[in-house]
């Protein structure tokens, strides 16, 4: 009988709510962590885990069983009332951390379906992906995650999720600009009113319509106007030092719009392919004005969502 000695899952970082979509809408990018699950021998222990990390930023995740990697794992195996096994996760990280960019969304759903894969894949994506949204409280990142493109989620009459792929003309490219400043999610949700009037929830209605059918087409008038948003964006842009400044080189060289990625501090500007060079290094400069120091990368949108590998030996 083979035996697994090695499970590979490959996540990709998400950016969600493109403006408008608060909390509903997000795209997988190019950019990816990568979880490996190996068994290991520890005789009766059990929920043992070693984690070890690698990536610039590797020294800033806790390797404790606290780890949110291995709380997904540990998610899966309760749900399905099995005991775990004891298990080494190596972490090679390739998504900057609590940056808007999912990061939390690649170690839930790594966690999620590698632990399902050990299980010999008890739940159906549709299980893990309600699972993942459980965990990390709002779909717009970890489903684009799990699925790949550009997805929209929607709550069922029967509290389930209705998810809709959401297509991205080829022509309009993510100019993503990180700074080496985080924001903890939390901490950006926390600045937000709990209620909206009337005339931000039709705004932002709108706006969401248009940014769906400009994201189809690739018509640049109607993204011209796709990323405003009444939600979220005026609450946390005092949060981000330079955001002005940001926006307006972005406009300058001919970006359609800019907007805060996830819960920020990334910004995200959409462009049309032959603006991305000259949008990017502006936004670059922009930052480096103010005395921040960022990389800013034209990525592409990932279609495949989370990849796997079992590699089995014995
Ligand atoms: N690869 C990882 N392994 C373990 N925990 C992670 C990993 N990536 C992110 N996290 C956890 O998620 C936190 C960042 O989440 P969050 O504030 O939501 O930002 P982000 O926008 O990156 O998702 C990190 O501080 C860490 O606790
Ligand atoms: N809709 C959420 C998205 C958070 O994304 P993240 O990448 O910052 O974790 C929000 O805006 O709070």
């Amino acid at each position: 009988m083979s035996v697994i000695s090695t499970i590979t899952v490959t996540v990709p970082g998400t950016t969600a709510n493109l403006g408008p979509g608060f909390d509903c809408i997000g795209a997988a990018l190019t950019l990816y962590n990568q979880f490996k699950f190996t068994p290991i021998d520890k005789g009766e222990e059990t929920e043992v885990v070693h984690i070890a990390v690698t990536g610039a930023e590797a020294a800033r995740v806790d390797t404790s069983a606290e780890n949110l990697v291995y709380q997904a794992f540990l998610k899966v195996y309760h749900h399905l009332d099995l005991t775990p096994p004891p298990v080494k996760i190596d972490i090679e990280l390739g998504v900057p951390l609590a940056r808007g960019l999912g990061s939390s969304a690649t170690a839930i759903v790594g966690g999620l379906v590698g632990a399902n894969l050990m299980a010999g894949e008890p739940l159906e994506r549709g299980e893990l992906m309600k699972l993942a949204i459980a965990i990390e409280g709002h779909p717009d990142n970890v489903v684009p995650a799990l699925l790949g493109g550009c997805r929209l989620a929607a709550t069922t009459e029967d509290g389930g999720w209705e998810i809709c792929d959401i297509p991205w003309h080829d022509r309009i490219i993510p100019v993503l600009a990180i700074p080496d400043f985080e924001l903890s999610t939390q901490e950006a949700r926390a600045v937000l009113p709990k209620e909206f009037s009337r005339a931000d929830a039709i705004f932002n209605v709108a706006h969401l319509g248009l940014l769906l059918r400009g994201l189809e087409t690739g018509r640049e008038d109607w993204l011209r106007s796709a990323l405003q948003d009444k939600f979220h964006q005026p609450y946390r842009q005092s949060l981000i030092s330079g955001y002005e400044d940001l926006r307006a080189a972005a406009l300058r060289e001919g970006a359609l719009g800019m907007a805060i990625s996830g819960a920020g501090p990334t910004l995200i500007a959409l462009v049309n392919v032959i603006q991305a060079e000259a949008v990017a290094s502006a936004m670059a400069q922009a930052w480096a004005k103010v005395g921040i120091t960022a990389e800013v990368r034209s990525l592409s949108i990932d279609w495949q969502g989370t990849k796997s590998a079992i590699s089995t030996g014995g």
